[in-house]
């Protein structure tokens, strides 16, 4: 589902992000991807849809050679991942059912399909009522959620977030957490960096910990492990 095979990353500017990461995760596991700020986090997560490219080794997601991709092949890697991200990156002139249909837009459903597939996904997300809003109109745990629903919309088999929780306060976090963790019993990969200390200690999944561009604990129902 997704492989790592000794992969590094240097940035540009001579920045190494990345030395040398090997991981498996397979399809169905939820995992935490944890570790000091700059450990190398963001670049893990990036590399799985190609958001940035590994200056060594080789990644494979969904049946994907991502080092060999196409630049056309693109889309069609990024619609079987779903994107969560700490500041939700929604179209602020969009409602929340249209940020939602923008995601199916682009690989040209039919209205009613479309429709049809932005009340599914809101629904899941428990915001049905509030198709018609404005992301200024919602509140940080509701933005975040249509965020989820956008990445839900094209039923991707993985969904990666990186630090979803990081501008909500703790009870709208467990909120986020817990509808993560529902995505995931039906089945669906989801891979999260956070900082969030107390969710990932109390929820015991498979935890990766990465410290100065490497893998250096990697426990199934692990515990948050850093003093902050
Ligand atoms: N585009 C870039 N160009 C140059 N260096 C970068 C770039 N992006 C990240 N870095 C550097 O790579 C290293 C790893 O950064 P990364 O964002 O992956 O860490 P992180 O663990 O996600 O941190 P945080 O928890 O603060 O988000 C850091 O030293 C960072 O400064």
């Amino acid at each position: 589902m997704i492989e790592m095979q000794d992969v590094w990353k240097e940035y540009p500017n001579g920045t190494s992000a990345l030395n040398g990461i090997s991981v498996h995760i397979q399809k169905g596991e939820f995992v935490y991807v944890v570790g000091p700020s700059g450990a190398g986090k963001s670049t893990f997560i990036k590399l799985m849809y190609r958001e940035v490219r590994p200056s060594k080794g080789h990644i494979f997601v969904n049946g994907f050679n991502i080092e060999r991709l196409k630049d056309r092949k693109i889309p069609l890697l990024r619609r079987s991942i779903g994107v969560v991200f700490q500041d939700f990156k929604l179209l602020p002139k969009l409602t929340a059912g249209e940020n939602v249909a923008f995601a199916l837009e682009v690989i040209g459903l039919g209205h009613r399909q479309i429709r049809r597939r932005v009340t599914d996904v809101l629904g899941q997300v428990g915001l049905e009522d509030k198709v018609d809003m404005l992301p200024s109109q919602l509140s940080g745990g509701e933005q975040q959620r249509v965020a989820v629903a956008r990445a839900l919309a094209n039923n991707p088999t993985v969904i990666i977030a990186d630090e979803p929780t990081g501008n909500l306060d703790p009870d709208t976090s467990w909120d986020i957490m817990r509808l993560f963790q529902r995505i995931n019993d039906r089945g669906t990969t989801v891979v999260m960096a956070t900082h969030n200390r107390d969710i990932v200690n109390s929820m015991r999944r498979r935890v990766i910990a990465i410290e100065n561009g490497a893998i250096v604990r990697d426990e199934q129902k692990g515990l948050y492990g850093y003093d902050e």
